[in-house]
C-alpha cells in the first residue's frame, strides 16, 4: 500500500531563498530583466499539505501555525498602508501549480491544499515560490505523476522566475530570469539573520524603481555578471570574504521605497553584523554572521534594542522535499 493511500495525504516542505548576490540586466520586450544571482536556501521553510477531493476543486487554506497570514503595502498615491490577505483563490501560486500539474497529467483531480507559511510575505524571500515547489512536490506524490525532480522544477519555471531554485535548494547560480540554474557544491554552513519588514514591495515594482533610477541616472545596464570570487567564497562558506563582495541591484530601489531599510541596515552592523543587505526584491533584510552563535546574539540584540522580529536562519537547506509521514499522525 502506498504512502498517500495509507494517510490520505502528502506533505511536502520547501525552503525559503535570499540572493548573496543579485545582479540585474537591461528591460527585455518581455517585461522581464536577465539577471545573474547566487541562490542560496536558507532554514526558514514552507510546508503543505495535500489531501484528495472526491470532487475536481482545487482549495487552498493556511494553517493556524503559519507565522505569516497577511501582509501590509503602502498605497503609492495615498502614502496610506494597507492590509492585503494572501489570496486564497486559483492566484496563489500553490492553487496554480496543482492546476499545472494536473493538466501537464491530463487528469481533473481536486486536492485540498494547506499551507504553514514561515517565509515572510511580498518579503523578498521567495516564499509563493515556495508554496508553488512544495505543491508540485506534494501532489506528484499523492497522483503518483512519476516525474523527476528535473522535471518539476521546468514545470516550475512556469510559474515564476524563483520556483525552480525552491525545488533544487542548497545553493546555486541562477541565470536567465533566474530560472537556469547551475547547482553550487558546498562545503560548510552560513550563518544569518533575516529581519523581516512590516510592509511588502510587490517584486515588478521594484524591478520597476530600478529601470526609473537608472535611466535618471543616465546609467546603461550591463549584461549581468556575479563575481567568480563570490561564487567562491559561498561554496567554501568564507563569511568574511562574502561580506566584502555581497550585493544587490536591487537594494537602492528597495531602499527608495522603504528608506527605513537603511537604518536597519547600520543597527546591524553596529550589533556585530559581517554585513548587512536587502533580500531580493525586499524588504526583509539579511545579516551575515560569523558561526551560528554570533547568528544568535546577533539576533538577541536586535530585537533588544529594536522593536523588530529577527530570526536566525542557516544554508545551503535542501530544495522541496516530500515529509514522510509516521504513523498516528
Ligand atoms: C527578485 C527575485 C530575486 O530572486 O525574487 P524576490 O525577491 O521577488 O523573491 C526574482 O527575480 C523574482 O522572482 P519571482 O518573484 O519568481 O518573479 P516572477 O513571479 O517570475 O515575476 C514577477 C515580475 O517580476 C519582474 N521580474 C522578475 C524576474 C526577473 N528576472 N526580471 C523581472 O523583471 C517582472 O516584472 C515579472 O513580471
Ligand atoms: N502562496 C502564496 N504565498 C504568498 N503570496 C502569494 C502566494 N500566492 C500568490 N501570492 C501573491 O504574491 C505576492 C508576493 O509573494 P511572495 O512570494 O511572498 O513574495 P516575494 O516575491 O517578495 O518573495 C503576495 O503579495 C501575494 O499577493
Amino acid at each position: 500500500m502506498k504512502d498517500s493511500e495509507f494517510f490520505g495525504h502528502v506533505t511536502a516542505v520547501a525552503p525559503g531563498k535570499v540572493n548573496m548576490s543579485l545582479r540585474v540586466g537591461p528591460l527585455r520586450a518581455d517585461g522581464y530583466h536577465d539577471v545573474a544571482t547566487l541562490y542560496l536556501a536558507v532554514s526558514l521553510t514552507e510546508e503543505v499539505t495535500a489531501a484528495p477531493r472526491e470532487d475536481e476543486a482545487i482549495t487552498v487554506s493556511l494553517s493556524e501555525r503559519s507565522a505569516f497570514t497577511d501582509v501590509q503595502f503602502q498605497d503609492p498615491e495615498s502614502g496610506e498602508t494597507v492590509t492585503a490577505a494572501i489570496p486564497l483563490d486559483e492566484s496563489n501560486l500553490a492553487h496554480r501549480a496543482a492546476t499545472l500539474l494536473r493538466q501537464r497529467l491530463g487528469h481533473r483531480r481536486g486536492v485540498d491544499l494547506t499551507i504553514t507559511k514561515n517565509v515572510p510575505v511580498a518579503g523578498g524571500m521567495g516564499g509563493g515560490s515556495a508554496d508553488a515547489a512544495a505543491t508540485l512536490v506534494a501532489c506528484s506524490a499523492l497522483w503518483e505523476a512519476g516525474l523527476s525532480k528535473e522535471q518539476l522544477a521546468e514545470l516550475g519555471s512556469e510559474l515564476g522566475a524563483d520556483v525552480p531554485f525552491a525545488i533544487l535548494g542548497g545553493a546555486a547560480v541562477g541565470q536567465g530570469v533566474g530560472d537556469e540554474l547551475s547547482p553550487l557544491l558546498t562545503r560548510g554552513e552560513l550563518h544569518l539573520v533575516i529581519v523581516p519588514s512590516n510592509t511588502g514591495l510587490a517584486t515588478p515594482e521594484v524591478y520597476r524603481r530600478l529601470d526609473v533610477m537608472r535611466g535618471d541616472a543616465e546609467v546603461e545596464a550591463e549584461e549581468p555578471v556575479l563575481d567568480p570570487d563570490l561564487v567562491r567564497a559561498v561554496s567554501t562558506a568564507d563569511a568574511e570574504l562574502i561580506a566584502s563582495l555581497m550585493s544587490n541591484d536591487l537594494q537602492a530601489p528597495a531602499v527608495s521605497m522603504v528608506p527605513s531599510l537603511e537604518d536597519m541596515m547600520d543597527v546591524g552592523l553596529v550589533d556585530g553584523a559581517l554585513q548587512g543587505m536587502v533580500s531580493g526584491s525586499g524588504p526583509s533584510v539579511l545579516f551575515l554572521a560569523r558561526d551560528a552563535e554570533s547568528a544568535g546574539q546577533l539576533a538577541t540584540r536586535l530585537e533588544d534594542r529594536t522593536s523588530v522580529w529577527a530570526i536566525p536562519v542557516s544554508g545551503p537547506a535542501p530544495g522541496a522535499h516530500l515529509l514522510t509521514h509516521r504513523p498516528g499522525e
